[in-house]
């Protein structure tokens, strides 16, 4: 079976219409929750998705819309299903992800890593890893914010998800002119200046042939303002399925 994209939301980091941009990728026997903001649980919940649904986790960076629901997610997994949760994680983040984030709720009764909480799966940027039998990711680290580790997703050898990144379009040109990329799922920030996105500008700015393959992620409530006015490139619509 093909694979599917549910986006819990599609928001950024400070919209409230549309919940933070964390997605669940469907094989067919296999679930991955990719980020899990602090809108997550609530998401799910909404969905009618039980946390047994989903087979694993991967955090592309440490921010509240990436991490903010893991807690939650792991307690209640602890205390009410009676499973770690399956954790993908580039190395570099598990140490700040403990004990920069997670350590200050979660650390009690002997616990004291992430391990206590999470089977955790180590990834290495680079290095691509089969999760089940139709689902292969490999990090590519791209650039967010300076001395913050942040980490996007190619998916299958041919699906590029970003993380939240600022505008990198030799990337974007080797992944679909060298690598074959035939989708691409990009993070933008409609108003003001980027700094740490992707503007909606930048992206405009790329080869027709490139945008036709962007759909528009991690937007602001502002979004609905900017329909029509994104050339070839449409947004990603909360809880929508969509064939990757
Ligand atoms: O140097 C900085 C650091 C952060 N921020 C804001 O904080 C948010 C954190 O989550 P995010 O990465 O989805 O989006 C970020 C921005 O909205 C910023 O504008 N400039
Ligand atoms: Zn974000
Ligand atoms: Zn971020």
């Amino acid at each position: 079976m093909s694979l599917r994209l549910q986006m819990l939301g599609t928001g950024g980091a400070f919209a409230k219409k549309y919940y933070n941009n964390n997605g669940l990728l469907y094989t067919g026997e296999f679930t991955l929750l990719i980020d899990c903001g602090i809108t997550a649980p609530l998401a799910l919940h909404q969905l009618g998705i039980s946390l047994d649904r989903v087979d694993a986790i991967l955090i592309t960076h440490i921010h509240g819309d990436h991490v903010g629901g893991l807690e939650e997610l792991a307690f209640r997994m602890k205390y009410t299903i009676g499973r770690k949760p399956v954790l993908y994680i580039e190395e570099r983040l598990v140490k700040p992800l403990w004990e920069n984030t997670l350590k200050g709720g979660m650390g009690q009764d002997g616990a004291d890593s992430l391990e206590d909480y999470f089977e955790v799966r180590r990834l290495t940027e680079g290095h691509p890893i089969t999760l089940c039998p139709n689902l292969t990711i490999e990090l590519i680290q791209t650039p967010h914010i300076p001395g913050k580790n942040s980490f996007s997703l190619y998916i299958n050898d041919e699906v590029f998800y970003s993380a939240d990144m600022t505008f990198q379009p030799e990337l974007l040109q080797q992944l679909v002119y060298r690598r074959g990329c035939r989708k691409i799922l990009h993070e933008v920030q409609l108003t003001g200046p980027g700094e740490v996105h992707t503007t909606l500008q930048e992206l405009l700015s790329l080869p027709k042939d490139i945008r036709a393959k962007i759909s528009l992620m991690h937007y602001g409530d502002e979004m609905e303002l900017f329909v029509g006015q994104t050339g070839e490139m449409q947004f990603l619509k909360q809880h929508e399925i969509y064939m990757l």
